[in-house]
């Protein structure tokens, strides 16, 4: 997420566009040169949106620019449409339409699958652009004779027509494309967009309805690349047949790879590293074709040596020098749990429980969850087998059992992660058996996870943010435009959570600069964060030196307080003394169940333990 410093980043853009034109030309700067990396830089604007931000990388890019292009150089030289600028915006309508339709299907899969299917589409286009398309795209000839924008102001009329004088119109739109941007990645649905880069298991477990919000950034990335497309028809006066090129997509990757991505400068810094690159080393140096060797070797060089780009390696070094370094979010991931450093001893916490969810009708006094002939198989193995299960409201429930007892996979079939094999849940007297662990979460029930799922390029607070905000508007809204400060209650209740899981002290701090315990109770706040009425604790007290342990248990008992609770552990005594009751897990079933005194002493549940953990229930 982009730190809130209102108007710097957009008055600084403003007095670089407007120093752009005195200053370049001293650096050999062509104009036209700079007029391209405008455009460039406005198609990476919304790439950057999508990769950088998102995590979602594209090959499909040029499907959208060069539908954005080709519409609105249609409309200006075929159709006799005599407005630039509207026809810029229908071919960047006509591009964001054709990307929500695109990203329904690509949007199916993720990772190298998603990668390929935009490949794959982008190939469709550009078949499509030369055959059955030809008569209205032009074929391998293009359309000659995009006209250049001019406004009639009623006393004078403006025109824009090549050089320095088309710069102060692309210039124009690429500072508005940047403020648009830049209201975006710090609106909520930014936030969430950052989100599911780092962990979109995490954000959909927090309630987020991701495949909504990868969608929207998605269109977003479409509809910038369809008004650049447009822009390129203006600049050249022609609309190329390959724009719609897989050139056009991989030189925007790399572009954006040089100059540094989730920077929304990163790919105009590695367009002019590029162009300028292509200038010298084809015109100056005469190397013709070779020139894409050398800049093949600077591209392998850069990725190398500065794997956040020229941009992010500078946001790096001011960082360096501030003493605010933020990691990179996968340099953060590869450290994330390798760090197991002794925790300072959490405080036992002063903050009040955090409100929990209440659902309109629900009996506080009767039952919150109720599990019926719960059967989950894997194959031939039972994991969870026929298990009966019920917890009322403002309960404090244990569940043991040996490893591999089936803990795990019954949490994981209450928050409907895995869905059963037969039986039903109830929560709050609905039937939630077979829904997603999103809507299960804006329900009001969510868990913590045996090992940590953070936001591992994020900041605690961040982490915290991305909770909240679920709770606050629900698994999806399109609230692109709005600042995320002005969310009534969100740092309320951060600040609360922060309190409650003994972070106050460190809301600034990356996840990937936390201790080990730190972590586990930043794994907490996440579920935390999100207002459970019903919070699931898979093993919180996992990898926890005694000392941790016995100021977890503290903090466990303090948040319990008006919430229900269940809590899955290895650690008995602390169990025993946090549970009211204690459910005895073996072989996948209800072994037994009873107060922590009745399980101590219970003949069964102690052979069960024999030669493993019998002394501690004996204590
Ligand atoms: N996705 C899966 N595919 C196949 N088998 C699985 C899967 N998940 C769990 N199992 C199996 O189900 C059984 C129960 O596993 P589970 O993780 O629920 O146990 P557990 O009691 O939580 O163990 P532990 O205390 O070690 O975490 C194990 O035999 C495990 O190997």
């Amino acid at each position: 997420m982009l730190k809130q410093r209102p108007f710097l980043i957009e008055t600084l853009t403003a007095i670089g566009l407007i120093a752009a034109p005195f200053v370049l030309p001293l650096l050999g700067f062509a104009p036209n040169t700079v007029n391209r990396i405008l455009v460039w830089g406005l198609f990476g604007l919304g790439f950057d949106i999508l990769f950088g931000f998102t995590g979602l990388l594209s090959f499909g890019q040029s499907a959208f620019y060069g539908t954005g292009g080709f519409v609105a150089a249609y409309l200006l030289t075929q159709a006799g449409f005599p407005y630039v600028l509207l026809a810029l915006v229908i071919g960047m309508i006509a591009a964001a339409a054709t990307g929500y339709l695109i990203g329904l299907i690509a949007l199916r899969r993720t990772g190298i699958y998603f990668a390929m299917i935009t490949v794959a589409i982008a190939e469709v286009f550009f078949f499509v652009e030369f055959n059955p398309l030809s008569d209205y795209t032009g074929g391998e000839n293009g359309l000659p004779g995009v006209p250049t924008p001019s406004f009639n102001l009623g006393f004078t009329t403006l025109h824009f027509t090549t050089g320095w004088s088309l710069y102060q119109f692309l210039a124009l739109c690429y500072f508005i494309g940047v403020v648009i941007a830049l209201r975006i990645v710090r609106s909520p649905v930014g936030a969430i967009f950052s989100a599911i880069r780092d962990n979109p298991l995490r954000a959909t477990a927090v309630g987020h309805n991701i495949h909504g919000y990868k969608l929207a950034a998605f269109v977003i990335a479409a509809a910038y690349a369809g008004f650049a497309g447009g822009l390129l028809g203006v600049l050249q006066a022609f609309m190329p047949p390959d724009a719609f090129t897989f050139d056009t997509s991989g030189q925007l990757v790399m572009q954006t790879a040089i100059g540094g991505r989730g920077t929304l400068f990163g790919p105009l810094v590695g367009a002019a590293v590029w162009l300028s690159l292509q200038d010298f080393l084809q015109a100056t140096l005469g190397l013709g074709a070779a020139w894409k060797l050398v800049l093949g070797i600077v591209f392998v060089l850069l990725v190398c040596f500065l794997r956040r780009g020229i941009v992010g390696g500078l946001v790096d070094l001011y960082g360096l020098l501030t003493g605010q370094r933020r990691k990179a979010p996968d340099e953060s991931a590869a450290q994330d749990d390798a760090v197991a450093a002794e925790a300072p001893p959490a405080r036992q916490t002063a903050a009040a429980p955090m409100p929990a969810r209440q659902r309109a009708g629900a009996d506080p006094s009767g039952p919150i969850l109720q599990a019926k002939g719960l059967t989950k198989r894997y194959g031939g193995l039972v994991a969870n087998s026929n298990i009966d299960f019920t917890v009322n409201h403002g309960e404090l429930r244990g569940i043991i059992g040996p490893n591999g007892a089936g803990k795990s996979t019954f949490f994981k079939m209450l928050t409907c992660e895995v869905h059963p094999t037969s039986g039903s849940i109830m929560f709050e007297g609905r039937d939630i058996t077979g829904m997603n662990v999103t809507d299960v979460c804006q329900l009001g029930l969510t868990k913590s996870y045996q090992v940590n799922q953070l936001f591992a390029g994020l900041t605690v607070r961040e982490n915290l943010v991305i909770a909240a905000l679920s709770a606050l508007r629900g698994k999806f809204k399109l609230d692109l435009f709005r600042s995320i400060d002005s969310i009534p209650g969100l740092s309320e209740q951060v600040q609360h959570t922060l309190e409650l899981v003994n972070l106050a002290a460190r809301p600034d701090t990356p996840v990937s600069e936390l201790a080990y315990g730190e972590k586990r109770r930043l794994e907490i706040g996440l579920a935390l964060a999100t207002s459970p009425s019903l919070l699931l604790l898979d093993e919180p007290l996992a990898g926890m030196s005694p000392r941790e342990r016995v100021e977890t248990v503290k903090l466990l008992k303090s948040i319990s307080q008006g919430r229900t609770m269940i809590i899955i552990d290895h650690d008995m005594d602390a169990l025993f003394e946090l549970a009211e009751r204690v459910t005895v897990l073996q072989e996948g079933r209800v072994l037994v169940e009873g107060t922590p005194e009745e399980i101590k002493n219970n003949s069964t549940v102690q052979e069960a333990y024999l030669g493993g953990v019998h002394g501690e229930l004996a204590a």
